[in-house]
């Protein structure tokens, strides 16, 4: 598994991913379609730092365009496609829901006729946590039902999961999906809440805090999230003969070459906790505003990661508090420039 088309490149996840499988000496092809949901100049950044390794090329397109991405996958021929392209964000959803369900839905099945025309020999698709929805057992497994959507972002991707899902059954795709569990990191997504935190402290802004603080999240270190990508590629999973050679806790389908798997730290985090070591790693008191829950907006996300382990031996382990420390390092090194 040499080669290795990546969707979503110039993303948070994506240029992690591309950064770490370069280093190991892998061909990586990228696809990303520039999109300005935020910032293009961080993505532009993103890109230009993976420009310095000789082996990587990018194609700049939309995942909708089908002519533009099955031309750059039959000219790069990947035995491994790691889609990670969407539109992402839980809040921006419920004012922009048809950006969803373009890139999530139409990009998503492009992605799946290019798997099926290449024969790839896995297909690795991120999902999201937030397809638990409603679910109050914690922590999350990948075997709970999940049927309870909040937000079309969440609708989109659990669609996503039962697409892949058809198509590993009809075409024999070995296909995984990853449920992320808020990630961040250097690099990271500035509409998402550690950085949004972070830069409103260094401008001297106040803080808003939804449901009054009584949120958690499983917040996932971007480092460790790109370890489980990289080592579950060389895990894809095989069509059972018989239902009974499922595992108990696998969430391998009984019918076809498809297993859906949870990337987290396991463990709930307080968001008031998080907010606290934001603070003490910049050395800024924030100022706090309180406000009530927001629709769509889920109270806790916690993962049960055992099935990674099971599945490559690894669990994501860095502590809160050094991740923060290491992103909070990033944000002042930029805002000094
Ligand atoms: C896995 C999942 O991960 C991400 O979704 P998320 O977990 O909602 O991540 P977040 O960083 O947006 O929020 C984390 C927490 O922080 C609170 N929060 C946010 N923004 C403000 C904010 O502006 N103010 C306040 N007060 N709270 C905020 C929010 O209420 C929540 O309690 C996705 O982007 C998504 O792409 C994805 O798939």
């Amino acid at each position: 598994m040499t080669r290795v088309f990546i969707t979503g490149t110039a993303g948070f996840i994506g240029y992690h991913l591309a950064e770490l499988l370069l280093a190991e000496g892998l061909a990586v092809h990228g696809y990303d379609g520039m999109t300005d949901y935020y910032d293009v100049g961080l993505k532009r950044e993103r890109l230009a730092r993976l420009g310095r390794h000789p082996g990587f090329r990018q194609t700049e397109a939309m995942l909708e365009d089908m002519g533009a991405l099955s031309a750059a996958i039959a000219a790069f021929k990947p035995q491994v496609i790691v889609h990670l392209a969407a539109q992402a964000g839980v809040r921006y959803s419920l004012d922009h829901p048809r950006a969803y369900v373009d890139a999530n839905v139409t990009g998503t099945f492009n992605v799946m006729e290019c798997a099926r025309e290449q024969g790839v020999a896995h297909l690795l698709v991120a999902s999201t946590s937030s397809v638990y929805g409603a679910n109050t057992e914690m922590p999350f497994r990948e075997t709970d039902k999940a049927d309870t959507p909040l937000t079309i972002y969440a609708a989109t991707k659990k669609a996503t999961e039962a697409m892949t899902h058809a198509y590993a059954h009809l075409w024999n795709i070995p296909t995984t999906l990853f449920r992320f569990f808020t990630v961040y990191g250097p690099w990271g997504r500035p509409d998402m809440a550690p950085i949004k935190f972070a830069q409103a402290m260094l401008e001297g802004r106040p803080i808003e805090i939804y449901n009054h603080g009584e949120m958690y999240r499983d917040f996932t270190y971007v480092d460790d999230l790109v370890r489980g990508i990289r080592l579950l590629i060389d895990a894809p999973p095989a069509r059972p003969a018989t239902p009974a050679d499922i595992v108990p806790g696998d969430s391998l389908s009984p019918v076809a070459p498809w297993r859906v798997v949870n990337i987290g730290n396991s463990e709930k985090v307080r968001l008031l906790d998080f907010i606290d070591a934001i603070e003490r790693h910049l050395g800024i008191r924030a100022e706090r505003r309180y406000l009530p829950m927001q629709t769509g907006d889920v109270p806790a996300t916690w993962a049960d990661a055992s099935l990674l382990q099971r599945l490559t031996g690894y669990r994501p382990q860095t502590p809160f508090d050094e991740g923060v420390a290491r992103l909070c390092a990033w944000m002042l090194d930029r805002h000094r420039r």
